[in-house]
C-alpha cells in the first residue's frame, strides 16, 4: 500500500478507536479480518500507530492542537513509525512534525509526560511514591513475549533448544520455572511445540499465580473465574492430569476458547462448566468439598497497559469502584467451596488497592474462619528466585504476592492466599 493511502487508514483507525466503543485489540482484529490483503508490515504500522496514539495521548492531543487537517490524521502522524510514514507527508507536515519532535519532555506539564487519566495519579503516587515515574516509563514499552512450557510435555531447556533451532532465542524467566522469555516478537503461529500443545504463550505473572496455587495430584480445584483458560492448562498441568479441575465462567463463549487449546495440552482432568452467577447451583452442589480454588477475577486491568493501554481511558473511578463491589461479591461465594484446611488465591491484574488489598482484607475481616498465608514465604518453598522481592504488605513485607511492570517485567499482578481454617 502506498504510504499516502496507510497514513489515511491509521487516521482511520486512530478515529475508530478514541471512540472506546469496542477495546482496541478487538478493533484491530476485526479490521485486520475485513481486510486480509494488508501485509505484516502494513498491520504492524496500524498497529503500532493506533497503541502509540493510546499510550501518549494526552501528549499527542496536546501537540495535535497546532498543525493543520483532520485531528486524527496528525494524530496518526505523531504515533506512526516514521520511516515508513515520512513519504506520506506534504511539506507543512513535515515541519510541524519536526516542530513538535523538538519540545522538550521536561518542559511539559507533569500530565503530558505520565499520559495518564487524571483520577490514576493519585492512587498510584501514594502506593508507589518514587516508583511513579518508573512504571509510567515502564508502561511505555512494549511487553515482553514470555511462553510457558506444559510440563506434561516437553522440559523447559528441550522446548528452548527446540525453539533455538527454528532461529528463535529464548532464555528462562528469572522467576517462574515453567516460562520462556522469548528476545524479539517473532511469529510463533507455525511452530510444531505450539501445535503440540507443549508451549502457550502467557505471561510470566500469570505463570506465577497458578504456581501460588500449587495445586497438587489428585486434588478437587476450582478456577473460578477460568476464561479461556490460560491459567487453567498451568493448574492442570501441575496436578499432572490428575484429580479434577473445574473451569468455571460466567462466559461460554470464553470457555469454548478453552477447547482447543485443552486439547492441544493433552490434559484431560479438565472440567470447563459455564455458571450464571457465583451464588450458582453448580457452585452451591461443590460447596465444602474443594481443596484449592484460584478466583482470578474480573478487574480493570490496570496491571495489563503495556499491551491495552486503552484500559486507562475505558476505566475510570466508577468502573473500578463497581468493580470492587463484584470482586467482593465474587470471593464471597467463591470462598464457600473450600473445605477445611483448604486454600484459595484471590488474584487480580490491576494496580490499585482498592481491587487488590482493601477486598481480600474486607473479606478477612468479615471471615475470620480464614487465615492468610505469606506469599513470599510459600514462593519461596515453591524455589522461586528472590521470592521475596516479589512480594509486598503485611507485618513480614511479603504478604500479597505484588508484581510491576517496572520492577519485574511482568505485567502488574496481585494474588493473597487464604486458607479455611481447620
Ligand atoms: C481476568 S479474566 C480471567 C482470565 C483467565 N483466568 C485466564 O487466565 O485466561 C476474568 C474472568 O472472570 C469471568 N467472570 C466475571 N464474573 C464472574 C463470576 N461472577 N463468576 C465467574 N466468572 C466470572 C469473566 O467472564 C472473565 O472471563
Amino acid at each position: 500500500m502506498h504510504p499516502k493511502a496507510l497514513l489515511d487508514v491509521c487516521a482511520e483507525l486512530v478515529r475508530l478507536t478514541l471512540r472506546f466503543e469496542h477495546p482496541a485489540d478487538a478493533l484491530l482484529a476485526r479490521f485486520f479480518r475485513a481486510h486480509r490483503g494488508l501485509g505484516p508490515r502494513e498491520r504492524a504500522t496500524l498497529a503500532e500507530t493506533v497503541y502509540s496514539v493510546l499510550r501518549s495521548k494526552l501528549l499527542f492531543e496536546h501537540l495535535a492542537a497546532s498543525g493543520a487537517g483532520p485531528g486524527e490524521r496528525r494524530l496518526a502522524i505523531l504515533g506512526g513509525p516514521r520511516d515508513f510514514l515520512m513519504p506520506a507527508l506534504n511539506a507543512q507536515e513535515k515541519c510541524w512534525l519536526a516542530q513538535c519532535d523538538a519540545a522538550r519532555p521536561d518542559d511539559l506539564p507533569q500530565a503530558l509526560r505520565h499520559n495518564l487519566p487524571e483520577w490514576l495519579v493519585p492512587p498510584l503516587e501514594v502506593q508507589l511514591a518514587e516508583g511513579f515515574w518508573p512504571l509510567v516509563h515502564s508502561l511505555a514499552q512494549s511487553a515482553t513475549l514470555d511462553l510457558r512450557v506444559n510440563a506434561l510435555r516437553d522440559k523447559r531447556r528441550a522446548v528452548q533448544e527446540e525453539l533455538a533451532a527454528a532461529g528463535i532465542a529464548a532464555s528462562p524467566t528469572p522467576y517462574s520455572p515453567w516460562g520462556l522469555r522469548v528476545t524479539g516478537k517473532p511469529a510463533l503461529g507455525r511452530l510444531d511445540a505450539l501445535a503440540r500443545g507443549a508451549i502457550e504463550v502467557q505471561d510470566e505473572g500469570s505463570q506465577l499465580l497458578a504456581l501460588l496455587l500449587d495445586a497438587r495430584r489428585g486434588e478437587m480445584v476450582v478456577d473460578f473465574c477460568a476464561g479461556a483458560g490460560g491459567k487453567t492448562l498451568a493448574i492442570g498441568a501441575s496436578m499432572r492430569n490428575t484429580g479434577r479441575l473445574y473451569a468455571f465462567d460466567l462466559s461460554a463463549h470464553r470457555l469454548d476458547a478453552m477447547k482447543p487449546r485443552l486439547a492441544r495440552s493433552g490434559l484431560s482432568n479438565v472440567h470447563p462448566a459455564a455458571i450464571a452467577h457465583e451464588r450458582d447451583e453448580r457452585v452451591g452442589r461443590l460447596a465444602g468439598k474443594i481443596d484449592r480454588v484460584l478466583i482470578d477475577a474480573p478487574c480493570s486491568g490496570l496491571g495489563t497497559l503495556r499491551r491495552n493501554p486503552d484500559l486507562k481511558w475505558r476505566q475510570s473511578a466508577a468502573t473500578v469502584r463497581e468493580l470492587a463491589a463484584r470482586q467482593a461479591s465474587i470471593l464471597d461465594g467463591a470462598a464457600r467451596l473450600l473445605k477445611p484446611g483448604g486454600r484459595l488465591v484471590y488474584a487480580t491484574c490491576s494496580l490499585l488497592r482498592e481491587e487488590n488489598e482493601a477486598v481480600v482484607e474486607a473479606f478477612g475481616a468479615a471471615h475470620p474462619d480464614f487465615a492468610w498465608l505469606d506469599a513470599g514465604e510459600l514462593l519461596e518453598r515453591l524455589r522461586v528466585e528472590r521470592a521475596r522481592s516479589l512480594c509486598s504488605g503485611g507485618a513480614s513485607g511479603s504478604a500479597y504476592l505484588r508484581l510491576w511492570p517496572h520492577l519485574h517485567q511482568t505485567d502488574g499482578f496481585f494474588a493473597a492466599v487464604g486458607v479455611r481454617k481447620g
